[in-house]
């Protein structure tokens, strides 16, 4: 049995792509625990398997090999229609370059997927959530009129409003400059703390990780051991 407070429960995890001489070996058996109300920076050198792993805990991706339990779900005894149902709600999936969709104004990219949810308030608890990421002046602009900062603000408002146990980030301030990345990261943290969720995030920077509660380093498709700093040696970012 998994205890409760644990939302990642992730052993010996393999990605494997494919096959014979083909084959890549993509995760090389990742074991990682990480409990509810957690932040863990994800940080390692380009190509080291952050994104995949990333994909493997979100269930975007099937792991070939060991076991994965997230808010409760067994995934590997899910087919794809039970993994996307596993993911509704309990996850929330924040990427580097926005997403948003541009037909729809703010309040309707955060809304829309209450609404599939089955949420009688999704306008209500978009526009809640709108306000507190700072875009309450914003509703009704479409994304090509937002700034990258405020965009990724509807994707984090976006993320939050289903209340997700946990919260996947991937380099969420890639695309924007210094200022609009710590206020960005300001945000992100504080609407965490405010709904209890798990987060998971990926970054190249090295301060930004620290700000988590813990720092997960990969290399080689495996999570090592030892200082960041040794760990980090040879990153290209
Ligand atoms: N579909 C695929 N087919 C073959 N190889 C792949 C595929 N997807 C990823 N890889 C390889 O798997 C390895 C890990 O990739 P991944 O994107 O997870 O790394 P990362 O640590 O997130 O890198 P970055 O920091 O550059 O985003 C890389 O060597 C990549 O080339």
């Amino acid at each position: 049995m998994t205890a409760p407070d644990i939302v990642i429960d992730a052993r010996d995890v393999t990605l494997s792509l494919g096959k014979d001489a083909a084959q890549v070996d993509i995760l090389r058996g990742v074991s990682l625990s990480v409990a509810a109300g957690e932040s863990v920076a994800l940080l390692g050198p380009s190509g080291s398997g952050k994104s995949s792993l990333m994909a493997v805990l979100s269930g975007l991706e099937r792991a070939t090999g060991g076991s994965i339990r997230v808010a409760g779900a067994d995934f590997g005894a899910l087919d794809e229609d039970g993994l996307a149902l596993a993911r509704r709600g309990r996850i929330g999936i924040v990427l580097q370059a926005f997403h948003l969709l541009p037909t729809m104004t703010a309040i309707e990219n955060v809304a829309v997927p209450l609404e599939l949810e089955g949420a009688d308030d999704a306008f209500a608890r978009a526009e809640a959530e709108l306000v507190a990421v700072g875009l309450g002046h914003r509703l009704t602009h479409y994304p090509a009129q937002l700034s990258g900062g405020e965009q990724q603000r509807v994707a984090i408002a976006r993320a939050i409003a289903p209340r997700p146990a946990l919260l996947f980030a991937d380099e969420p301030t890639g695309n924007l400059d210094a200022a609009n990345g710590a206020a960005i990261m300001d945000l992100l943290f504080a609407r965490q703390q405010e709904t209890g969720a798990t987060l998971v995030m990926i970054t190249h920077d090295i301060a930004l990780s620290r700000r988590c509660d813990r720092i997960v380093t990969m290399r080689d498709g495996r999570i090592v051991e030892g200082s960041v700093e040794n760990a980090l040696a040879g990153i290209d970012a």
